[in-house]
């Protein structure tokens, strides 16, 4: 059975202004529709029996997925789902479901969440995998760059222009740029060494520093750890974020809002400003070592293949954001957990010692990336602290069968990342803790579960993170160079409760209680 497919706001709103005026012409001869109470409770009743029949065919058993449980608001409206994301605890809220509902779960009058390991393939990983949603179609704004490109062929192409930024020789390249920010970042905690330091605020500004060096090569004046976010650039970037991961689900009010530059673009102004200035001077100067903009300029290939301007725009900017904020709360999580668990920290720090001195020189940046308990705390991380709630996509048109379960065409499908990775079908013992030992042969003793592919915290497939290798590599290089550098500690005014319920995941994991703690630099 075909779903109606979804139309835009704006033309909606543009057909139901064209309604009103023809319905209001044919009322005329009253001065105004003010002084006519019938033709507005007309008008009125006009308006509310289409939506009373759009409730009641939602709820009905006519309904394509009406032999789907789900919470009643969110078999009626869309609005449950973006509320439940703006609390920041959609992973948690979903994961709750899906212990009530089982496998399936209506999230959506045409959303389903599948909390299925099965269902990571067919959504995400195989060639006939799916195209994105329209929660990707952030109304006038973005229109080309490849995160928003829905179509895997057409988003095929584009990505074919990325993908030269992360190929190994560009990978070593920018190993080197994050180890050297990654120092700067302990010089700068050096300077802080008899205070309380708010750790997740300084490493957010390291992520967005070592993202313009990234993005820009040389040319980049992204320094917020020397200079201060006295713009706001950080916090530019994660309303944008909050803002498409919000309206996403509601795409139809997206497209409305971006009518709206002064509530909509405002959030995003900052950023984007700072990433046009930039790649107008990038596009003067390019330096000795490649960078994103050498690829997607394509300084490289010298092809004939140009981007627009309003595409290299899109895409720069996204670069930025894309491994910023995402890195960053990662990062955060994982100092957190390592820091709250003293044995793991000892472990850790045990490993690096065997091998380091006070800080890992360039060449031997090969030697730290084949740590295994490294490696294990990374995993275990990016296990518990994948800041991706939900990966949109939408049912072909032959629909799709899914866990024995026919899908029809049309709906809005996605695994749950954060429930699959809890999961104890996928880890045990013990899933909500973290524990790096199960990444580690013998895991976490006999019986113990560790089902690798269900990680989906770079997704996979077409669309999924083209930085994967380079984000872990960031959180190596920063770990590593933070723990020789210093003997960390959460500050003794540190509340566990707080940081916990403070944490907000949208896309980039956002922290509404800080992650305080004392660096005391370590002896020569
Ligand atoms: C721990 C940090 C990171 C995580 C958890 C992460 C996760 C993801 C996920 C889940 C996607 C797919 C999103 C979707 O389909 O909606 C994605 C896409 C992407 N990420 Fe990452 N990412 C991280 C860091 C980075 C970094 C450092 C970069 C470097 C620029 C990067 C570049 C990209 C790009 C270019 C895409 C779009 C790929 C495409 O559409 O073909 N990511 N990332």
């Amino acid at each position: 059975m075909l779903q109606v497919p979804e139309p835009r706001g704006d033309v909606v709103f543009v057909a139901y202004l064209a309604f009103a005026t023809v319905f209001f012409h044919f009322k005329k001869g009253q001065d105004s529709i003010w002084n006519c109470p019938t033709a507005l409770c007309q008008w009125i009743a006009c308006s509310l029996v289409p939506l009373a029949l759009v409730v009641a065919y939602r709820l009905s058993p006519f309904h394509p997925l009406a032999k789907f449980p789900g919470p009643l608001l969110s078999r009626i409206t869309k609005f449950w789902l973006a509320y439940v994301v703006y609390t920041g605890k959609r992973h948690l809220e979903i994961a709750k479901l899906h212990d009530q509902y089982g496998t399936f779960v209506r999230t959506g009058p045409n959303t389903l969440s599948i909390n299925s390991h099965e269902a990571i393939r067919t959504i995400y990983a195989t060639s006939t995998s799916m195209d994105k949603s329209n929660a990707y179609r952030p109304g006038r704004f973005f229109g080309g760059g490849l995160f928003f490109i829905r179509r895997k062929d057409m988003h095929a192409e584009r990505r074919r222009i990325w993908a030269p930024a992360f190929s190994p020789s560009s990978l070593n390249t920018a190993s080197m740029t994050i180890s050297r920010r990654s120092r700067q970042l302990a010089a700068h905690l050096t300077k802080l060494e008899t205070q309380t330091i708010d750790l997740s605020s300084y490493i957010r500004r390291w992520s967005y520093d070592v993202m313009g060096d990234l993005t820009f090569g040389k040319s980049s004046r992204i320094e917020l750890m020397s200079d201060g976010d006295e713009n706001g650039v950080v916090s530019s970037g994660q309303k944008a974020t909050v803002l498409f991961e919000v309206l996403g689900e509601i795409p139809m009010i997206f497209d409305l809002m971006c009518y709206l530059p002064n509530i909509c673009m405002q959030e995003i102004h900052v950023l984007r400003k700072l990433a046009n200035d930039l790649l107008a001077t990038r596009k003067q100067v390019q330096g000795p070592e490649p960078d994103i903009c050498t690829h997607l300029l394509h300084v490289d290939s010298g092809s004939a293949e140009n981007l627009s301007d309003e595409e290299l725009e899109n895409d720069v900017l996204f670069a930025i954001q894309a491994g910023s904020d995402t890195t960053s709360g990662v990062l955060t999580l994982l100092l957190y957990y390592i820091l709250a668990d003293r044995q793991v920290y000892k472990k850790l720090s045990a490993e690096l010692d065997l091998n380091f001195r006070h800080v890992i020189e360039d060449n031997e940046l090969s030697v730290l990336f084949q740590l295994p308990y490294m490696g294990a705390v990374v995993q275990e991380a990016l296990r518990l602290g994948t800041p991706f709630p939900g990966l949109p996509r939408v049912v072909p048109p032959d629909g799709s069968v899914i866990c024995s379960r026919f899908i029809p065409a049309g709906t809005i499908v996605g695994v749950p990342a954060y429930a699959q990775q809890v999961s104890p079908e996928n880890f045990w013992p013990h899933p909500l803790e973290f524990m790096p030992q199960r990444w580690l042969p013998g895991g976490l003793g006999p019986g113990s579960v560790l089902n690798k592919s269900a990680v989906m915290c770079f997704s996979s497939g077409p669309f999924g993170c083209l930085g994967k290798t380079l984000a872990i590599r960031e959180l190596y290089i920063a770990t590593a160079q933070l723990l020789l550098a210093f003997d960390l500690e959460l500050d003794t005014s540190f509340s566990h409760d707080k940081f916990k319920a403070g944490i907000q995941n949208m896309r980039s994991t956002l922290f509404e209680y800080p992650l305080l703690i004392t660096a005391r630099q370590r002896g020569g």
